[in-house]
């Protein structure tokens, strides 16, 4: 790989002797990665996935390539994260229940495993800054099966009015240079320039604002880059806590192959060892630096402020009571909706915990339900996802074959003399969508942008 003559120098100045060993993992191939998803029968992954050799810190994580048009990608059993990107929802580490939100999340490899560690309890809060990210975000954690989860397309400032003191845990995993990147995608290479790490330094320290302000005493923050410069990782981190020395960071635990961040890029600061960089000449993976930090509390007393405002569910008029009704009772058994929130003909079952949100930019506000139309209510994608099996009434299992043809557009033909109605369509025991069923034809409701 062509790399840009002031990297060399600069890591040639910064590595010394380790310098070549680091240009040479440029050349080598990337191990690829993926994680499986704990929160659906990780029994019903094609073996072949599951007997690839395990990422020895995550315990979902395989290393290995995947194949993103098959079964087990789109119904969302399985999501391509490289992995020593996996560390970083490791050392995050949310605990059920909590308040947590990812500030810079596209396009959702750290969100989904968060929504997975926190086993969909609690609230994840996912945003992402620009919109056509935001939406790819949308789309894999509604693959994922997410039920835990509002995602947003704010910009950190935005965000910062509408959550303050909120949030038990946050992670920013920042903009940054892509350094880690370069491997994976050469032409990242042409983006970079001497100057580039300070000006994404700049924006870093503005996002780690905004995410104070939404923190409280007892709240942890994570900060991650795949970057490799010091001005972005440890000369933040150096930074953030000269700023706000209320924050300590706490030593993350290093596995064969990790290394400390490095105080002589971050004005000696000692505290830095307690950082972890993974370099892609030490480990396999492209290479990440994290940092984890604590509020400590003043008091030692953990203050977690009650919501001013909670949402609650809006009031449905009574056609679209009755439609829904006639749907959960035809379709579903034990789905407790939690707060309805209707945007427009859309519905959505959203989190508890939420504030009220009417002056944020939400792509979704929680699981998507469906769609009123003219007297009727149509299952959405985002319900076949989040359900279990045992949550549904009619299923209809489809061969591979006929799954080719439903995620192509395509209607399917059944031969079977089953009532007409919707249906949960399964395919190797996965959850794929609800069809329509009429006269032996399956009506095709497969979202027309995620057809291949
Ligand atoms: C490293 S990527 C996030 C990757 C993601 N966490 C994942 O695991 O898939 C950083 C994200 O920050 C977003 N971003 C760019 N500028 C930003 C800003 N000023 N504030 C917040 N986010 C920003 C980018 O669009 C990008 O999606």
């Amino acid at each position: 790989m062509n790399l840009p003559q002031d990297f060399i120098n600069k890591y040639q100045e910064l590595l010394g002797p380790e310098a070549t060993a680091f240009f040479d993992s440029f050349n080598q191939s990337s191990p690829g990665g993926y994680r499986i998803n704990s929160n659906k029968a990780s029994s019903l992954v094609d073996q072949s996935y599951v007997t690839n050799e395990q990422v020895p810190y995550c315990r979902d994580g395989h290393y290995g390539h995947l194949n993103g048009k098959s079964i087990d990608h789109t119904t969302g059993y399985l999501y391509s994260q490289e992995p020593s990107a996996m560390y970083v929802g490791e050392v995050a580490d949310p605990q059920q229940g909590e308040k947590v939100l990812d500030l810079c999340a596209a396009p959702g490899g750290k969100s989904t495993h968060l929504v997975a560690k926190m086993q969909n309890s609690g609230l994840l809060v996912s945003n992402e800054i620009f919109k056509a990210r935001a939406k790819i975000l949308a789309e894999n954690l509604e693959r994922w099966g997410s039920q835990n989860t509002v995602i947003t397309n704010e910009s950190p400032e935005k965000l910062e009015a509408q959550f303050p003191a909120f949030f038990d845990r946050i992670l920013v995993d920042a903009p940054c240079s892509g350094e880690g990147m370069f491997r994976k995608d050469p032409a990242a290479t042409q983006y970079w320039h001497k100057d580039y790490s300070n000006e994404c330094a700049n924006r870093q320290q503005h996002i780690l604002d905004s995410a104070v302000k939404m923190m409280h005493a007892g709240s942890t923050l994570i900060y991650s880059t795949c970057t490799f410069a010091p001005e972005e990782d440890e000369q933040i981190i150096d930074w953030f806590i000269r700023k706000y020395p209320q924050f300590t960071l706490v030593p993350i635990k290093k596995y064969s192959g990790m290394d400390d961040g490095r105080p002589e890029w971050g004005n000696d600061n000692p505290e830095l060892t307690k950082t972890v960089r993974l370099f892609p000449h030490h480990m396999k993976g492209e290479g990440h630096f994290i940092a984890k930090l604590v509020w400590q509390a003043a008091s030692g007393s953990k203050i977690v402020p009650t919501v001013k405002h909670p949402f609650r569910s809006v009031k449905l008029s009574k056609e679209q009571q009755t439609e829904l009704t006639e749907f959960l009772h035809s379709c579903l058994v034990n789905y407790q909706i939690r707060n309805l929130a209707l945007f427009g003909d859309q519905l959505f079952d959203m989190p508890n915990g939420m504030p009220i949100i009417d002056k944020m930019s939400i792509v979704r506000p929680g699981v998507h339900l469906g769609t009123f139309k003219k007297r009727r209510f149509e299952p959405a994608l985002g319900l076949a996802l989040a359900i279990d099996d045992d949550q549904v009434l009619n299923k209809l299992t489809i061969t591979e074959e006929q799954w080719r043809q439903y995620v192509h557009g395509d209607t399917i033909t059944v031969n079977n003399d089953y009532p007409k109605g919707w249906y949960l369509l399964t395919c190797q025991n996965h959850a794929v969508c609800f069809g329509k069923l009429v006269n032996k034809t399956v009506k095709n409701f497969y979202p027309k942008g995620l057809r291949f």
